[in-house]
């Protein structure tokens, strides 16, 4: 719901906000700039000094103003010319006529009204209030993200537009928070909607005396020039008239002759809400105020494009269900948490089987559970484990809105996962367990299925089609990945001696004119998923390149038995495969210039190798990698050397298994190494981990004792986004 309520008017009203802030920004540097332009006003000078030295200049003054902008100008009549001119506010010299440039008054007309009277005024205070919805419901969504409000200045994980998005986000919230109340505010009250204060002045009567010069008078005497908003001058062929004095205490009338204050109408606490506002949105005699809501409002457009570009690809990837009932209407809900989105091809058959048979089924992402209505009869949890037996990306709310739901219904979780990883359907089991110790009653046990496996599935929807009382056919043809061919064009082959044969495999896009064609774009750590051939179910290898590299790099251990290994360590240049990109934005380093620690095993080192490559500006970047024998399968021996020599890599600990030294593993380098790693996390490194699950497992264990002494654990690093593995 809150995505919905966040992205619906950021995709629709995002050019009009653009409009806005880009305006916003123009308009906010003009206060910094009359600050230069305009003379301080001085402390200490009266009115009466100031209104003095004007009138020796000009035959007839209407008024001297205070404008918001800082500049003080004087309206006059000299016999038949009228005109408005600056002054200077300590002497009251002349500075020039005043005027407002055509391009400012332009950008104003269209920053508060699209350039269209009262209907864009009315448009552009409708959307202040949905910047200040986008601005509250962003930052909201953030927290949720990262963990909680606490957690709001974390680092920010995924693709670049989410991290842009998000890091743009926060920075600019309190700007725009600001912004978009105070414009709304001033939208409302240029409609009446809230009031406008205008007291009328009393009537008073003038004692009709010949006026006395202006400086004479005790009451402009008495007033500083740094406390007027303005002086209206009395007709000069009107006995009767007053002087009328605007500070921002109140309004007061002065008798022209005698220099008495006949009247005082104090200001009101709206008169003054309505001044503190104006300033807070224009930045207007606040000029830093104001560049720092320029700022803010300059991240807008990329914030509309980031966002735009998030919203289209979750669109893009989900499957469309035929026939998705509301979910006030449905007796089966059926919730979906998935990341690769494979899952949502199975939600969509048994959506289409349930249908058939009758039921009014409701599909939605996990995400987005909604309160039950009072049809619902039964809950169908269909939850993929990414990670290390984490929630996908559709499922990460999910169990935090269950534990608010009032309603239990009988549930049945089907969990989808790959027997190869040690969790295998581990965050099914997580929800089960929670729906266990939350009294939800079971609709069917718990089932796992395996590699997508179609027949499993079948089996799950027989059992299903029992408990409800009908037959139900779950027959699921699995979507293939849309692929591209690859062309290996090089191999490098290494640990064959040690009983450990490696390939480092670069492969090309075949393009025409036997040129290399264009390819998909990737950075070193994201998945190749390569469909070996005769096989629907892809294999994933880790990136050792990004795609600007030019080439897509893997490195492949042979695996006894295996099908994909075997197939790829059988290549030869030339020969070419069908693959897919599959990002993984958890596996990225994260913005800034802190240090990286990198520690991998065996082909493990292929995506360090990458991100050591990529890192041309010189980022501090350490590399930990064990092997087993120098002589035979030291991986980007050379090319590790030359990125020392360029700075790219600060500094690499080998260790090999069966070395000269007596052997050494890359754990006993990482406890060897404690006090320079110690130090390193305290600078706030982050440590990236790649290869086996064993190798992982031990460097936990050697890192564990290294950051307890700076009070940390490596739970806490890995939630913050500081300890990431690509572990298989
Ligand atoms: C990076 C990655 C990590 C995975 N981690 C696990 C895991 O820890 N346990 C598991 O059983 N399956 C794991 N899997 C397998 C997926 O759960 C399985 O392929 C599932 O069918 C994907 O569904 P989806 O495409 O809807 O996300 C992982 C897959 C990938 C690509």
């Amino acid at each position: 719901m809150l995505r919905r309520i966040h992205a619906l008017p950021g995709v629709v009203l995002a050019l009009g906000l653009t409009v806005m802030a880009l305006t916003g920004v123009a308009l906010s540097v003009q206060p910094a700039l009359d600050r230069l332009a305009s003379p301080a006003i001085p402390v200490g000078t009266s009115v009466a000094a100031l209104a003095e030295a004007v009138a020796a200049r000009h035959q007839g003054i209407d008024s001297i103003r205070v404008r918001p902008d800082g500049a003080v100008t004087v309206a006059f009549t000299d016999g038949e010319t009228r005109g408005v001119e600056r002054v200077d506010p300590a002497t009251g010299a002349g500075l020039g006529p005043y005027h407002v440039s055509e391009t400012t008054r332009v950008i104003t007309n269209l920053h508060r009204a699209f350039l269209t009277g009262d209907a864009g005024r009315a448009a552009t205070g409708a959307g202040a209030l949905a910047m200040l919805v986008l601005t509250v419901s962003g930052t909201l969504l953030l927290a949720r993200r990262l963990g909680g409000a606490g957690a709001l200045l974390q680092s920010i994980r995924g693709t670049p537009a989410q991290r842009w998005h998000g890091e743009l986000g926060r920075f600019a919230a309190a700007g725009l928070v600001l912004s978009s109340l105070t414009g709304a505010w001033m939208s409302a009250s240029s409609f009446g909607l809230i009031p406008e204060h205008e007291a009328a002045a009393p009537m008073v009567s003038a004692s009709g005396g010949a006026p006395a010069p202006a400086g004479t008078l005790a009451a402009l005497r008495a007033t500083d020039v740094a406390s007027l908003l303005e002086l209206t001058f009395p007709a000069p062929d009107d006995p009767t008239d007053t002087y009328g004095l605007r500070t921002s205490r109140g309004e007061a009338q002065i008798d022209a002759a005698t220099g008495a204050e006949l009247s005082f109408t104090p200001a009101t606490t709206l008169d003054r809400l309505n001044g503190m506002i104006r300033t807070l949105h224009t930045g207007q005699g606040a000029w830093v105020l104001g560049l720092v809501l320029g700022l803010s409002a300059a991240a807008v457009p990329v914030l509309g494009a980031t966002g735009i570009a998030m919203w289209w690809r979750r669109r893009a990837a989900r499957p469309r269900i035929a026939m998705n009932a509301p979910a006030r209407a449905a007796d089966t809900v059926l919730l979906v948490g998935s990341e690769g989105n494979s899952t949502w091809g199975f939600a969509a058959t048994l959506h289409d089987a349930l249908t058939r048979a009758g039921h009014h089924v409701h599909t939605a992402a996990m995400n987005d559970l909604q309160p039950f209505s009072a049809v619902t009869e039964r809950l169908l949890l269909l939850a993929a484990t990414h990670g290390d037996g984490a929630a996908p990306a559709s499922a990460t709310a999910f169990l935090s809105r269950l534990a608010r739901q009032e309603r239990r219904v009988p549930v049945a979780v089907l969990g989808f996962g790959d027997r190869c990883f040690p969790h295998f359907c581990g965050y099914a089991e997580e929800m089960l367990a929670a729906l266990t110790a939350n009294g939800w009653p079971q609709l069917l046990p718990m089932k796992r299925i395996d590699r997508r496996s179609a027949q499993e599935f079948a089996q799950w929807g027989r059992d299903l089609g029992t408990v409800l009382g009908h037959d139900l056919k779950l027959e699921h043809v699995a979507e293939p990945p849309k692929t591209v061919a690859l062309e290996l064009v090089e191999r490098e082959d290494y640990g064959v001696a040690v009983g450990a044969p490696v390939a480092i495999l670069r492969f090309r896009r075949p393009g025409t004119d036997g040129k290399a064609g264009r390819l998909p774009s990737f950075e070193p750590g994201d998945l190749v998923g390569i469909l070996p051939p005769g096989h629907p179910m892809p294999r994933f290898y880790s990136l050792a390149s990004s795609s600007c590299d030019g080439m897509l790099e893997i490195c492949v251990r042979l695996r006894a038995g295996g099908l994909c290994s075997t197939f790829l360590h059988a290549l030869a240049p030339g020969d070419r495969v069908e693959a897919f990109i599959r990002a993984n934005p958890t596996f990225r380093p994260a913005a800034g210039r802190a240090p990286l620690i990198l520690i991998g095993a065996g082909a493990g080192i292929g995506p360090l190798a990458g991100l050591v490559r990529a890192n041309a500006a010189g980022r501090p970047v350490h590399l930990y990698w064990g092997g087993r024998s120098p002589s035979s399968d030291f991986l980007y021996e050379h090319e590790l050397a030359q990125h020392l020599a360029e700075k790219r890599l600060t500094s690499l600990q080998t260790a090999f298994s069966r070395g000269p030294d007596g052997g050494a593993y890359v754990q006993d380098r990482i406890a060897a190494d404690a006090p320079r790693l110690r130090e390193l996390i305290r600078q706030g490194a982050q440590i990236l981990v790649c290869g086996g699950r064993d190798m992982a497992q031990a460097v936990t264990w050697a890192l564990d004792p290294i950051v307890r002494p700076l009070g940390l654990d490596l739970p806490t690093l890995k939630s913050s986004g500081r300890y990431v593995e690509d572990v298989y």
